[in-house]
């Protein structure tokens, strides 16, 4: 430890020889110091600083010796008040103290170092002045800086990761509940043949339990589960497999269920992943069962008798039309069948009407059995039927004619205890020898009706006779 006091006690002793070595010695000591040295006195005036601090701060030791306030000088204006105070204290108490402050430099900038200051006594033990040594650490500050920036960059980044997580997860909830109220059935597979993603109306319609998990199912082993569900299993797969081979999205395909239900599907793949080939495929399925039979229904309203259920007045008309056409092109025939009940309306008036459209629908179920299956049976209103034959000739509809009568007039009905019946006068006619159009045939076939009903009721008569 070195006793400046002490020494230049000694020279003033007059050991000049002797004490300009030791000068000289402690000079070189003083300029090979690394960090700095410096000494105060009590009244804070710089009485000493080594050599050494010119390389922390770019000025020459004369700088601070020849100022006012060497302090000032040397030390950072942010920690020249803590600096002071401490000094103060080391003064007052004569107890060292550390602690790390900025040196400034010529230059504007500042250099770290870590301070040890000390009392310095005289030989009585008071206290004469304080000494400063101070260690260069801005290579540890500079590395501590980049420290903590690093891991102030890091939780920056964290942070970052964390919101967006927690937005995406959100994001992801809000789409989940979404899916899982629509009544679409959504199923993800991924590029591995993998379920990836599906919704409850999935599960349902496929037959799943609600709280089944098909996440990394494979979707062959979901063909397997499915398929004892469908109608036509391998129709299905070869659709699916059809759809997989495009890129496209698929048009919307109807499949059935064993079940009755109608479901449609559609699929598309889903673009995205690193390579652009897509992520994997969606399927959306719909049950369109309801939408059928409602379609069905209001088909059936539009061209079936509502009592009888037998196909009514409009479409009669359809089917002639096609049928004559059909006729033209092939140069064959069509035969027409139109007959009216003879005495229906006393069943009416002695029974009642609910019991007139037990008649009639009894008359439609029966005659149903009669009629072929190319043949077709229509209620035109009121007590009037037809029946159309197609590839008909005259003979063919004497046989069915004569069928038809013997048919309505074995029909036994039965109101309050009596037995009632009814026949038919039926009228013949046939295309081309007796029509060539709707209205022309429709006519020929209702003269030869009226003809029946001349005759005496309950027998047929052919047009043009
Ligand atoms: N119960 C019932 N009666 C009907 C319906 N549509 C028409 N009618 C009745 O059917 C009767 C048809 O009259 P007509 O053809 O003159 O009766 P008909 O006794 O068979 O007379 P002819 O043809 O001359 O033998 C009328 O009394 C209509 O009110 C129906 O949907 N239900």
């Amino acid at each position: 430890m070195l006793k400046i006091p002490h020494i230049w006690r000694r020279s003033a002793r007059s050991r000049k020889a002797d004490d300009a070595a030791e000068l000289a010695l402690l000079r070189s000591v003083a300029k090979g110091i690394h960090g700095v040295e410096a000494m105060f006195s009590h009244d804070g005036r710089l009485r000493w600083i080594s050599p050494s601090v010119e390389r922390l701060t770019a000025r020459l030791p004369t700088r601070y010796l020849g100022a006012d306030d060497a302090l000032a000088l040397l030390v950072h204006s942010s920690d020249l008040a803590y600096c002071r105070r401490v000094m103060g204290e080391v003064l007052a108490s004569g107890e060292a103290r550390d602690f790390e402050l900025r040196l400034q430099r010529d230059d504007g900038r500042f250099n770290w170092v870590a301070c040890h200051w000390r009392a310095l006594r005289d030989e009585q033990g008071g206290i004469e002045g304080v000494r400063l040594s101070a260690e260069d650490i801005q290579a540890r500050k500079e590395t501590e800086y980049t420290l903590l920036e690093t891991v102030a960059e890091l939780r920056r980044a964290q942070a970052l990761r964390e919101h967006y997580l927690t937005r995406s997860n959100d994001e992801r909830h809000r789409l989940s509940a979404l899916l899982n109220v629509i009544r679409l059935g959504i199923l993800f597979i991924d590029r591995d043949h993998r379920v990836l993603y599906f919704n409850s109306a999935m599960l349902k319609l496929w037959g799943y339990p609600p709280e089944e998990n098909l996440i990394g199912v494979r979707d062959v082993v979901l063909q397997s589960t499915i398929a004892p569900l469908l109608m036509d299993p391998s129709a299905y797969f070869a659709h699916i497999a059809s759809v997989v081979r495009s890129p496209q999205v698929s048009e919307p395909h109807e499949f059935k269920f064993k079940d009755g239900r109608i479901v449609t599907d559609i699929s598309a793949v889903v673009e995205g992943g690193l390579d652009g080939r897509g992520i994997g495929r969606v399927w959306i399925y719909e049950d369109v069962t309801e939408r059928r039979q409602v379609a069905e229904q209001l088909v059936a309203l539009a061209e079936r008798d509502p009592l009888t259920n037998l196909f009514n007045r409009r479409r009669f008309h359809e089917e002639l039309d096609r049928l004559l056409a059909d006729a033209e092109r092939r140069k064959t025939g069509v035969g027409l069948l139109s007959f009216d009940l003879d005495g229906f309306k006393p069943i009416n008036d002695q029974y009642g009407h609910p019991a007139g459209d037990e008649v009639l629908i009894g008359l439609a179920d029966g005659l149903r059995r009669i009629v072929r299956r190319n043949e077709m049976f229509f209620r035109l209103g009121g007590d009037e039927f037809a029946v159309l034959v197609p590839d008909a000739n005259a003979e063919a509809l004497s046989e069915l004619a004569s069928r038809l009568l013997e048919g309505v007039a074995s029909l036994r009905f039965h109101f309050s205890g009596h037995e009632a019946s009814v026949t038919a006068s039926i009228g013949a006619a046939c295309y081309p020898d007796h029509g060539k159009d709707v209205e022309t045939l429709m006519a020929a076939a209702d003269r030869a009706m009226y003809r029946s009903k001349d005759a005496g009721r309950n027998c047929w008569s052919l047009a043009g006779q």
